[in-house]
């Protein structure tokens, strides 16, 4: 951990590959659990728990989470860990495989304890020279930017690149009906942060005690569908896996006070109940500060998140839109809570 406290906010990094026929190929799924190990331990954390389906595993790690689909990796990891460093290795399996990268997405907040955080993360400029170095030339189109809040406090970092075929491939009208959105929430309620810490000697193992936390604080109620693949650390902390399908929902939560964070990412569909679960998700954590990052092209998106926020006393503070290379629109919301 670092001197000052534990850093929450994840660096979260998603390459896409082609070459492979998800309809018949298991693509990257059939790297072997040593290699993928082997990956972790160049970022600085392990597997702690598993979870998988016919569409793709999911893992929670020691730091957060990777879900490895046949031609997806999104990996998300926090602390002191060295995101980009999987970049290399995760590149050379490809290769292996027959897989080539066409697009690459590398998005964060701000950091609570900047300067503690080790290279090539010392700064966005760095995470990006890193990019750009570590990257092949393929992804010619690339962009990188801050985009800003009301709050100096509170900026969304998203680096993207592609290939030419992602800038002129037409999407189907499912993908134009799916995005993923990115929720951090600080200062979180005391009373409800409480949950996420054991109890001395509670005699349970990290999944039984993470288990009995999904149950306690209605997170199993986010989407009732889906199968979860929980963890509590000792002695606070908790992360969990969703798997519902081919879609994903994660959950990582710092529950100590003075820097307490917790994160909700989710796939979600524009016809599909996302003002639901995300009013469910900010309701277990009751933060003073929310973001909400979302994918998408649709203004109605925006609005269904701003509709199941609004509600629950959160004020709504800033909105901003940037588009990128090969990811389209990307949204970022700022809500604040009305409490004292
Ligand atoms: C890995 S979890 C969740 C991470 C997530 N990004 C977040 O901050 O919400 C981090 C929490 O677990 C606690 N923790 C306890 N043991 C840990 C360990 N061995 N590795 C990582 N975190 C640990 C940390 O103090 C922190 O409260």
């Amino acid at each position: 951990m670092a001197v000052s406290g534990f850093e929450g906010f994840e660096k979260r990094l998603e390459l896409n590959f082609s070459g492979d026929d998800p309809a018949i190929g298991i693509g990257f799924r059939q790297l072997d659990f040593q290699s993928l190990e082997k990956v972790l331990h160049a970022v600085q954390c392990t597997v702690v728990s598993a979870l998988g389906n016919q569409h793709f595993d999911s893992y929670v790690l020691s730091e957060s989470s990777l879900f490895v689909y046949p031609t997806k990796i999104i990996i998300k990891t926090c602390g002191m860990t060295q995101l980009l460093k999987s970049v290399p290795p995760l590149l050379h399996h490809a290769a292996t495989m027959d897989l080539q990268i066409c697009a690459c997405r590398y998005t964060r907040g701000n950091f609570i304890f900047p300067e503690e955080q080790p290279y090539p993360h010392t700064s966005f400029e760095e995470e990006i020279v890193y990019l750009e170095e570590n990257l092949p030339e393929n992804l010619c189109c690339r962009k990188a930017s801050v985009m800003p809040s009301k709050l100096s406090s509170h900026s969304w970092h998203v680096f993207s690149a592609c290939d030419q075929s992602q800038m002129v491939m037409q999407k189907s009208p499912y993908d134009d009906q799916l995005y993923t959105a990115e929720v951090c929430m600080t200062g979180l309620d005391r009373v409800l942060a409480q949950k996420f810490f054991r109890h001395p000697n509670d005699g349970q193992t990290a999944d039984s005690a993470g288990k009995e936390m999904t149950e306690s604080t209605g997170i199993c109620d986010i989407n009732p569908n889906a199968l979860i693949c929980d963890f509590a650390f000792d002695p606070c902390g908790y992360s969990m896996n969703g798997i519902d399908g081919d879609h994903y929902s994660t959950i990582h939560v710092t529950p100590e006070n003075g820097f307490s964070y917790a994160s909700f990412e989710c796939v979600a569909s524009m016809y599909g109940d996302i003002v639901e679960m995300l009013n469910k998700a900010v309701q277990i954590f009751r933060p003073a500060t929310m973001t909400v990052a979302t994918k998408c092209t649709s203004h109605e998106v925006w609005m269904q998140v701003a509709k199941a926020i609004k509600p629950l006393g959160m004020k709504f503070r800033s909105c901003t839109v940037d588009d990128f290379p090969g990811t389209g629109s990307v949204v970022f919301q700022v809500f604040t809570s009305r409490r004292k």
